[in-house]
């Protein structure tokens, strides 16, 4: 079997000396979290991990230590301009192993970088820069937001330009294309388009986007006058070529990009079809990105890369696979309270930037987005046409908040999404690691809020499976959310002109001698009317329902299942009453079950609560609570004591997630989008 190279940037911190350093065949990083890593980048810090090629199989290690690195770099020919950028570039150089400079970028496309704010390559791009511009075929994966895109476009780009398929790429009117890339999303072909359209265009390369739901004749016509990138969905490139319009003798490059995803069932037979139209493989490099690559993917893409491919892991071994610069929260919320919930949630994490909602299905997202005021819905039943617009419109700012099923959960690179909210948890790990990554890019920090259904849903999976340590929050409570709202009503009229006080005045006097309530309880009011409250509702822990009250019921003794719950209920407690309750839950420690009430039935319900030894209360921080598969003999779980909590010692840590629980600003923009 023919060995595969993997290349890791590995941890320091472990105690290896700077002997040892040079000594190792491995460069090794500090690494505390990507976004750490990427803003060290940024900074130019000295201590810049570099690349190391490891062999997978016997542990020999290959290496390109950045002296030589440098080395090869300065055998490079340089132009007047070149010359000069280095220059300006040159104290990135000296510092940042990173810097444009120290690699085979040819000038118009530094420029081109700088322009858009690039002045030194993410780690995944670093690391695999020069092994695709040598022409290896790659496997490369780094968590989400880490600068995949780049990290083929900049080495093809070079290779075309510069490097070893500049002699053999066709050019002249009706070439055929030496680049294919291939996405799962029309979205996201047309974003990574946008990048070579950019990159390409300062190295005079042309490339065009095909994907459904578009006019044929354009496409046919672009293809017809040539070009030399390729980007698109498999349908429609499947349909170009059984139409005879792509002919890729030609061809250099083929990426599949989101790599999991374009293997999926579904796209595996069209990816198939269309990489098996390439005659002579042995002649193009393939590329496969993506933040995740279960083990199956590995094994089905060595049917297309050569034997000697290389792999270019960020992720690895290591137990963290979603993005490290997101707090990953998990709110409780029944099904029937998410669209009185969700509002609140955006008002405390959103910082009063993007928030992406992700729904299950496509009539929940239009349903949720109709509900939502200023939101747009995004999902595979809406016309291209206006699925452009509303991205376009997102994008631009014109709305904040943007409501998808998993169309959007893949690749989408939008600045400034400072939430991301998951009505229910996803059916597999990699949709949560990828909807969760659409914040938190490019060493920016962000939040991602999912909600379940206690009695429905299974955390652990996902949590074990990521890698991600759930912050369990409660809703933000309706009064702190007010409170918070009231503070910035006050700030708004603060501002407000003196001008508007003749024309409101007598009103304010008549109705300050009119009422029995005090001057401040009058502006109160007035407070809340500014900020759209006429009354404050309160609102369940259990299920974020209003108008609801968690309690917590204990008896003395364990709880084993929710019909002794019941009964024990029963012991003081009108038949009606006990069928009112809603969401019993046992608590993870065995010991007790929370449900709701209505917020009218609070004191009939706590009347009762010394019978027979029983406690009852109201719950201020919610429990740990048994799930779904933790419960031994069905659905409400009689196991015996659940599973202990170690983590938070039976109570959830975060408590009432509202004020100062959120992502930066806090409440942001009360007031103002709702
Ligand atoms: N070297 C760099 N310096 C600064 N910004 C960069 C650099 N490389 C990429 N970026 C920016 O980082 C953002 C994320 O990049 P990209 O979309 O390629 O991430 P990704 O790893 O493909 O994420 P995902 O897995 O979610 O698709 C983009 O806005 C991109 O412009």
């Amino acid at each position: 079997m023919a060995s595969e190279d993997l290349m890791e940037l590995k941890k320091s911190g472990n105690g290896s000396s700077a002997d040892s350093h040079k000594k190792s065949k491995k460069t090794k990083i500090d690494s505390g979290s990507d976004s750490e890593e990427i803003k060290k980048s940024k900074k130019k810090d000295k201590k810049r991990k570099a690349l190391s090629l490891d062999d997978q199989e016997n542990g020999n290690s290959e290496v390109l230590e950045p002296d030589e690195k440098k080395k090869k770099k300065k055998k490079k020919k340089k132009d007047e301009d070149e010359a000069k950028l280095v220059e300006e570039d040159s104290e990135e150089k000296e510092e940042d192993p990173n810097a444009l400079s120290n690699f085979r970028i040819s000038v118009p496309l530094r420029e081109a970088l700088i322009t858009k704010g690039i002045h030194a390559l993410f780690p995944i791009q670093a690391m695999t820069f020069d092994t695709i511009l040598d022409g290896s075929d790659l496997i490369g994966r780094a968590r989400t937001g880490q600068g995949k895109t780049l990290a083929f476009v900049l080495p093809i780009l070079e290779s075309l330009i510069n490097g070893p398929t500049k002699v053999s790429r066709k050019t002249g009117y009706g070439r055929a294309p030496s680049v294919l890339v291939l996405l799962p999303t029309r979205e996201l072909a047309l974003q990574v388009f946008a990048d070579f359209e950019f990159y390409g265009g300062a190295v005079g390369l042309t490339s065009c986007c095909l994907y459904g739901n578009s006019p044929m004749g354009q496409q046919q016509v672009q293809l017809k006058r040539g070009v030399d990138i390729v980007v698109g969905t498999p349908g429609r490139i499947k349909d170009h070529i059984e139409r005879g319009n792509i002919d890729f003798r030609s061809l250099k490059f083929r990426v599949l990009d989101e790599v999991d995803e374009m293997l999926k069932i579904g796209f595996v037979d069209d990816v198939e079809f269309i990489l098996g139209k390439v005659e002579d493989a042995s002649q193009v490099q393939t590329l496969l990105f993506s933040a995740t690559l279960p083990s199956w993917v590995k094994h089905i893409s060595s049917k297309f890369l050569k034997p000697d491919k290389k792999t270019a892991d960020l992720v690895g071994d290591e137990k963290m696979k979603a993005s490290k610069s997101v707090r990953h929260i998990i709110i409780p919320c029944s099904s029937s309270a998410r669209s009185q919930l969700i509002p609140d949630i955006i008002r405390c994490y959103s910082s009063g930037g993007r928030t992406i909602i992700f729904t299950e299905t496509r009539g929940y997202a239009s349903e949720l987005a109709g509900i939502l005021p200023g939101a747009r819905a995004l999902h595979g039943e809406i016309q291209q046409s206006q699925r452009e617009i509303t991205l376009a419109g997102f994008r631009s700012g014109k709305f904040l908040t943007l409501v998808a099923t998993n169309v959007a959960a893949r690749g989408l690179d939008i600045d400034n999404v400072q939430l991301i909210v998951q009505c229910e948890p996803p059916r597999d790990v990699e949709a949560y690691i990828h909807r969760s990554g659409r914040t938190g890019r490019a060493g920016n920090t962000g939040v991602a809020v999912m909600l379940y259904d206690p009695k429905k849903s299974n955390i652990s999976k996902i949590e074990r499976e990521s890698g991600v340590k759930f912050e369990h929050l409660s809703a933000p409570q309706p009064a702190d959310v007010a409170k918070a709202a009231g503070k910035e009503a006050a700030e708004a009229i603060a501002e407000i002109s003196d001008s508007v006080i003749p024309a409101f005045k007598a009103a304010a006097e008549e109705l300050l001698h009119t009422s029995e309530l005090s001057p401040a309880e009058l502006l109160a009011k007035a407070l809340a009317k500014a900020a759209g409250y006429s009354e404050i509702k309160s609102r369940s822990l259990l299920s974020s329902m209003e108008n609801c009250v968690t309690l917590l019921l204990e008896c003395g003794r364990p709880i084993f299942s929710p019909s002794f719950a019941y009964n024990v209920l029963r012991g003081f407690l009108s038949e009606e009453k006990v069928e009112s309750i809603k969401g019993l839950t046992l608590t993870a420690d065995g010991k007790g079950a929370v449900f709701d009430v209505s917020a009218d039935d609070l004191d009939t319900f706590l009347a009762g609560k010394n019978a027979q030894g029983v406690s009852l209360e109201v719950v201020k921080e919610l429990p740990r609570l048994q799930e779904k598969d933790q419960s031994r003999g069905g659905r409400f779980g009689g196991g015996r004591g659940g599973f202990s909590d170690r983590r938070n010692g039976g109570r959830f840590s975060g408590g009432r997630g509202g004020r100062g629980g959120g992502g930066g600003r806090g409440y942001g923009n009360l007031g103002r989008r709702w």
